[in-house]
């Protein structure tokens, strides 16, 4: 396609060319039109023109049977192949007067309107932000990871509803009872959950169930939803399995914040055992580097203590209590994201009626949490080490901090964590103003996402009509009628070139024509054969419909038994 047409008709003249092909066509379709139009009307005229082409309308169904058709008609009127010394959409040509019977006109001097459009191939306006589509992608990557040592005659192959087991993490011995996590698909739905196996636990005390029902209902978001509790013997043993929400790429506050990590080339080697005995210079020197190192941003922490306040309130709320607020079961599902694991485990486990107490201990538990985060070290909440610690926060955090630390570190019977909300003050509105901005940038992405998919639908469409090598025993089915049309516009839209014949790559071009056929725009393009032989005028509304009765075509034959 010679891509001056396309240059001259694009934004300049709102979209419509002013060549002679074009025009002859109108000519030959509007018979109330003035049958030539002379050069010295130009650019006057252009309006008039504009008008005529807008009120012009296209019978769909006779459009084009077929480009030769076109070719018929047009005979002796314009036929590049009869006059192939002249090109008359050259930027050289020139006025010619009449030939053949035909008025050929040029407008002059149009600058080629693509050299003003910078081409980019980026385009980040049309597609999800690279940060956010990296994270779902990655997150999507982990869930759809193949379950490891499938063979592996510990995991048996399915578990009550669930089956693809696949090993979090190592069984970790110690005190307590020995737990195993792993993620799973439930057979029925196909989701995946993450199980968490409690080895060689049965149910001591039926009230258990009574509180995992509750647990059940609690819905909140920094809580990892507990779906459904099941003792089996699948695993060879009388195993409890507790099944929670899976978030895949998850990481515990201990390995984001409190794995021992290489500092200027010194590697802690208490750090993974904060109980094991040490000297006291360890302790004092580790908190010196910690220290200079490896303090958290405050504006972190109050978000952790938000977030953890805010699941410790409706826990105790609705009557329940943690009990096991630690660094290893405080999941950070994306950023600073937190969510509480292993709820419920305590209760089955190790059944209680004293939830006034755990209550008070889940505080308690909290306070020693955010010392360690604030001193970046759990050897902060040893007894001895906490005085320095203390200090330490004293002297680089705000006095805020320090007071809620010491209230829930403090032996008052009747604390509760409601008494936090004051203390936190306006960093509410902070936490909640990002919250917000977080949610504009996301549904914005996603606003993105859904034109696309719309756009998608549209391409899906017209590329099941183009090239189609026979539809209802006719080989000619795309090259015809309604199809044809689709099919110069496909060309309109993807096949675009410069002057020099090469590509015109413009995303926004694509996207903009996509829109207008989606909306059934009422602007009218110039569609062209690549043999310049067929020149049309239709608006988006008609190649729309043309369209739609294509591919419907399409869909009843592809329905028929
Ligand atoms: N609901 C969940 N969704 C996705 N991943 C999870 C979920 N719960 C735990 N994990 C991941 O599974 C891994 C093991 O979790 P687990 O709670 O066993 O940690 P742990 O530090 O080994 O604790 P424990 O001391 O009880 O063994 C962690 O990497 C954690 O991020």
């Amino acid at each position: 396609m010679d891509p001056s047409l396309i240059l001259t008709h694009i934004p300049r003249f709102q979209g419509l060319p002013l060549e002679s092909k074009l025009v002859t066509y109108m000519t030959h379709n509007k018979p109330g039109m003035p049958p030539t139009i002379s050069s010295t009307m130009m650019p006057s005229s252009v309006d008039n023109i504009m008008e005529n082409m807008s009120n012009m309308t296209i019978n769909v169904g006779q459009k084009m049977n077929a480009p030769q058709d076109y070719v018929d008609t047009l005979q002796g009127a314009v036929s590049p192949s009869k006059n192939s010394q002249l090109n008359v959409f050259s930027p050289e040509y020139t006025p010619k007067g009449n030939v053949n019977g035909t008025t050929y006109f040029y407008t002059p001097v149009v600058e080629p309107l693509i050299e003003e459009v910078p081409i980019n191939n980026s385009h980040p306006l049309y597609f999800m932000g690279s940060d956010i589509r990296q994270d779902v992608l990655d997150k999507n990557a982990i869930a759809l990871a193949e379950h490891n040592r499938p063979d592996d005659p510990n995991i048996p192959a399915e578990v009550q509803n669930y089956q693809e087991l696949m090993l979090l993490e190592e069984p970790r011995t110690g005190p307590g009872p020995v737990t195993s996590t792993f993620r799973a698909t439930n057979i029925k739905n196909g989701n995946s959950y993450c199980l968490r196996r409690v080895h060689d636990c049965k149910l001591t005390n039926k009230k258990s169930l009574a509180i995992i029902e509750t647990w059940k209902k609690l819905l909140h978001s920094n809580i990892v939803g507990l779906k459904e509790v099941f003792f089996t013997k699948a695993f060879g043993d009388e195993s409890t399995v507790f099944v929670y929400d899976y978030f895949p790429g998850s990481e515990t506050m201990l390995s984001k914040h409190f794995a021992p990590k290489d500092v200027n080339g010194y590697v802690d080697p208490f750090s993974a055992d904060p109980t094991a005995p040490r000297p006291y210079s360890h302790t004092k020197n580790t908190m010196l580097r910690h220290q200079h190192n490896n303090m958290l941003p405050e504006s972190l922490i109050w978000n952790y203590v938000i977030q953890l306040t805010a699941a410790i309130r409706v826990i105790h709320a609705a009557g329940l209590s943690y009990r096991c607020l630690d660094p290893s079961k405080v999941l950070l599902t994306s950023n600073s994201r937190i969510r509480l694991s292993c709820v419920g485990v305590p209760d089955v486990v190790d059944y209680k009626d004293d939830t006034c107490q755990f209550q008070g201990e889940d505080l308690l538990t909290l306070g020693k949490l955010v010392l360690a985060l604030a001193s970046r070290s759990l050897l902060a909440v040893h007894r001895t080490d906490m005085q320095g610690s203390l200090d330490l926060i004293s002297s680089t955090y705000s006095k805020d901090l320090r007071n809620l630390i010491l209230y829930l570190l403090s032996n008052s019977a009747a604390k509760s964590v409601t008494d936090l909300m004051p203390m936190i003050g306006a960093r509410f509105y902070t936490q909640l103003d990002a919250i917000q901005l977080q949610s504009d940038a996301i549904e914005n992405e996603l606003s993105k996402e859904l034109d696309n998919g719309r756009l998608f639908k549209l391409i899906s469409k017209i590329a099941s009509i183009n090239e189609r090598p026979q539809f209802n025993m006719d080989p000619q089915w795309s090259e015809t009628g309604d199809r044809y049309m689709i099919k110069l516009f496909r060309d309109y839209v993807f096949h675009q070139v410069d002057p020099n014949g090469r590509p015109w790559l413009d995303l926004a071009h694509i996207v903009s024509c996509l829109n207008k056929l989606d909306a059934g725009s009422t602007e009218q393009i110039c569609l062209m054969s690549r043999d310049e032989k067929t020149v049309l005028i239709v608006t988006y509304a008609e190649l729309k419909q043309c369209m739609e009765t294509s591919f419907e075509g399409l869909l009843l034959e592809s329905a028929k038994e």
